[in-house]
């Protein structure tokens, strides 16, 4: 419980009428969740106006209303609120109303089309090794500490957000990270957030469907950097082109993780296996249990962080060396088969691709690398036949399946892949719609030593169809069809 005008405290204001030194017992952004006592932010959505809400806001008991358009119908028993734009008050309205959480904790949020969960996780369970109180905010899931609070989102809405940082304040940590997503940003999820410190891992196709060109794929990822303190640092991969874009308006100390260019965290690769990878930095040669080109961008990510936030850079270089990846990244799965399974959540082109050329750098030649991908329903089409063509190209045999069809019927998602094929490749693929018998068809077709890759859901322990959820996780079915055919 708060008083209206300290939950409105650095909203910029366009008009108020009525009382501003009432209780407010709640804040929503959706009319279905008011209760008495309750602020109403309206916001405009992809699918509905929160505008066309208010009034059915206020006849369940809002007492505050904030929005872009004050309505033509006002009740005496509101306070109306105008602001320029709702979403970003909405940001700083959670952040107020949960005791600005953000400015308690040491906050690095993470963004980038991929990289963020790996490098978000990796940043948790170094700073939990190192011995302190942590949250994690991860599309896999959020934690606090040992305790896992399931995630919907990548990044969780405005309350959601400030309510989990909250409880991370509470519960005594010193430190959150953060995925970040350029949905989020655009939606201003994270607008009142507070971040120590801000990391880019690199852009490229994904989510044209939401953000339509590339440019504005950018600009809502910029965001992150822009909304930076001066105290702040923003720490970008100087290897991707759009990390010196990140840093062009920001007011934050400027930071670079590299491989290849001048950086002011900078790695030299000395070997790549299925094993790991061992990294020269600052002179020193380290082994990492993480397997992949990408992965040492990861781990740059997390040692100039850690660096940047006061940590000892050899403490974080031991500690790191003997962390695991996050659940669902070039995972391999331990089977009695002669055969090297691996699950990978690349579900973009280039995520693909990685993968893919990781897998090629480990191969004598002789064995089959077999395929299984499917694409999401209700999100980005134009990255179907560039990933079908990236199967193909790097891949013996491709199986496609569904992956989350969602709304999107899955043969029609299946057809668009397609088309990005070449008719010489067409002879190495296989459809199958449903993803249990693909990935038997994977295992069937797979003999001693080779390689099968199943991508696209990593971790995911369902199967989105038509709204529902379904129980299904890629590691548990090809470990037991793997299993099955192997005795
Ligand atoms: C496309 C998208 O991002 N949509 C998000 C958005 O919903 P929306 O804009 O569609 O909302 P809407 O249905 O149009 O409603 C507009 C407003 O009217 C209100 N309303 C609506 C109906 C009603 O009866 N009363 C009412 O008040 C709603 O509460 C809302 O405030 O805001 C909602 C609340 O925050 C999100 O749950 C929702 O995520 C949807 C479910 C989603 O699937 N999002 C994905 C694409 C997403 O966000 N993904 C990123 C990760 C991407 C990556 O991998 O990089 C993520 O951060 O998870
Ligand atoms: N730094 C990187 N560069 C390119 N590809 C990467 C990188 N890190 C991971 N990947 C690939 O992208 C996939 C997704 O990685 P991760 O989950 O860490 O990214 P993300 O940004 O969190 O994705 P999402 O937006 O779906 O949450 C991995 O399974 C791997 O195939
Ligand atoms: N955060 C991403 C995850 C995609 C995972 C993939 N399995 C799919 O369903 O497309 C999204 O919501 O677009
Ligand atoms: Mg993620």
């Amino acid at each position: 419980m708060a008083e209206l005008r300290d939950i409105l405290y650095k909203v910029s204001l366009i008009s108020a009428s009525g009382d501003m030194t009432m209780d407010i017992k709640s804040v929503c952004f959706d009319s279905r969740k008011v209760e008495k006592g309750s602020l109403f932010v309206a916001v405009k959505g992809t699918q509905a106006d929160g505008h066309d809400f208010i009034t059915k806001a206020v006849a369940k008991g809002a007492v505050a209303i904030v929005c872009q358009n004050l309505p033509e119908e006002i009740s005496s028993s509101a306070t109306y609120v105008a602001v320029k734009d709702s979403a970003a008050a909405l940001g700083i309205i959670a952040s107020n109303f949960y005791g600005n959480p953000s400015s308690k904790l040491k906050l690095v949020g993470v963004t980038g089309t991929n990289g963020k969960t790996t490098i978000a996780t990796l940043l948790f369970t170094l700073y939990r090794k190192l011995g302190y109180a942590v949250g994690l905010l991860s599309t896999v899931e959020n934690k606090i500490d040992d305790d896992i609070i399931p995630a919907s989102h990548t990044t969780p809405d405005a309350l959601q957000l400030n309510e989990l940082l909250a409880n991370m304040v509470d519960r005594g940590c010193d430190y959150a990270f953060m995925e970040v997503s350029s949905h989020a940003l655009d939606q201003s999820r994270v607008a009142g957030v507070n971040f120590t410190g801000a990391i880019f891992s690199n852009i490229s196709h994904d989510h044209l469907d939401y953000h339509k060109t590339f440019d504005a794929y950018i600009t809502a990822k910029k965001k992150l950097f822009d909304g930076l303190s001066s105290d702040a640092f923003a720490l970008v991969n100087s290897d991707d082109k759009r990390g010196a874009i990140m840093l062009q308006n920001t007011k934050a100390s400027k930071q670079t993780y590299a491989l290849k260019s001048v950086a002011d965290f900078k790695a030299k690769m000395i070997s790549n296996t299925i094993q790991g990878i061992e990294l020269e930095i600052d002179n020193k040669n380290v082994w990492f249990k993480l397997i992949g080109d990408f992965n040492a961008y990861n781990l740059m990510a997390v040692y100039g962080a850690a660096v940047l936030l006061g940590e000892d850079s050899e403490d974080t270089l031991t500690a790191l060396s003997s962390l695991d990846g996050a659940e669902g990244r070039f995972e391999v799965v331990e089977t009695d088969a002669k055969i090297t399974a691996i699950v990978d959540y690349a579900h973009t082109p280039d995520a693909l691709k990685n993968v893919l050329e990781t897998i090629a750098e480990f191969r004598t030649g002789n064995e089959k690398v077999i395929t299984v991908v499917g694409c999401g329903g209700n999100r980005d089409t134009s990255k179907r036949p560039l990933m079908a063509a990236i199967a193909c190209k790097l891949s013996d045999k491709v199986v496609f399946t569904s992956d989350n069809p969602r709304d999107e019927d899955p043969e029609a998602i299946i057809k668009d892949m397609k088309e990005g094929i070449s008719p010489a490749d067409y002879k190495k693929t296989v459809v199958l719609v449903d993803r249990e018998e693909a990935i038997k068809t994977a295992c069937l077709l797979a003999g001693d030593n080779d390689i099968i890759l199943v991508a696209g859901k990593g971790h995911e322990k369902y199967q989105e169809i038509k709204g529902v959820k379904h129980p299904f996780d890629d590691k548990e079915v090809l470990g037991r069809m793997l299993n099955l055919f192997a005795n």
